[in-house]
């Protein structure tokens, strides 16, 4: 699976502003295969809860989504995971992180679904490094994701889900939100993860 983007740009976006918003990240094919993956396990989508594991809750004043954890079942899955392997080991290279895993689900967002302000992940609280979330069908309206600037209430940056583009930033740093839906609207979200081992016990995955 090759990498269309310009060389190394979503590594100076990410060390300049902890953000990067890349268009026609990979080949078609694969945003094609993953939407069509999506179609099929369709009836597989449940409530997207809030927290981990056994803390897993399901609020849906705070998020009304419906998600899809990868495992492994088709090959569009592996081909995405393969590639965010490679992102893994460039994200390594570049900025020495010791990232060590990648876990992703694909995420549903049918009309009048949100996902209010948050973090993806609290200092010392969480071993999530980066968000990425990766779109696989373009929306006319609503859906967008708002990025607010760091420690503040003024926007960053507005995004409009587009079949194609490619978002990633530092999961402490940016706050986040999914305004109300119009179109469905499909997207693979998933976090590139470092081991903090909290009591001897290695962090298991989700
Ligand atoms: O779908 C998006 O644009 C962002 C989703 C999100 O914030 C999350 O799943 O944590
Ligand atoms: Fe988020």
């Amino acid at each position: 699976m090759s990498l269309n983007l310009i060389p190394g740009r979503y590594l100076t976006d990410i060390e300049t502003h902890g953000y990067a918003v890349i268009e026609n990240m990979f080949d078609e094919t694969l945003t094609n295969a993953l939407i069509e993956d999506c179609y099929c396990i369709n009836p597989n989508f449940k409530s997207a809860g809030i927290g981990r594991q056994q803390d897993l809750q399901i609020d849906k004043s705070i998020r009304t989504d419906k998600t899809f954890w990868f495992d492994g079942s088709s090959q569009a899955q592996i081909d995405y995971q393969n590639a965010l392997e490679d992102i893994r080991v460039n994200l390594n290279r570049y900025f020495f992180l010791g990232l060590f895993d990648y876990e992703c689900h694909y995420a549903k967002y049918q009309h009048g679904d949100f996902y209010k302000k948050h973090y993806d992940a609290f200092k010392g609280r969480s071993n999530r490094v980066f968000t990425t979330v990766f779109y696989l069908n373009t929306v006319q309206s609503g859906g967008e994701l708002v990025i607010y600037k760091p420690k503040s209430k003024d926007v960053e940056i507005t995004i409009q889900p587009k079949a194609g583009t490619f978002v990633m930033f530092e999961s402490e740093r940016f706050m986040h939100e999914v305004l109300p839906t119009i179109d469905n609207r499909y997207s693979v979200a998933g976090w590139f993860r470092k081991n903090t081992s909290i009591s001897g016990v290695i962090d298991p995955p989700r």
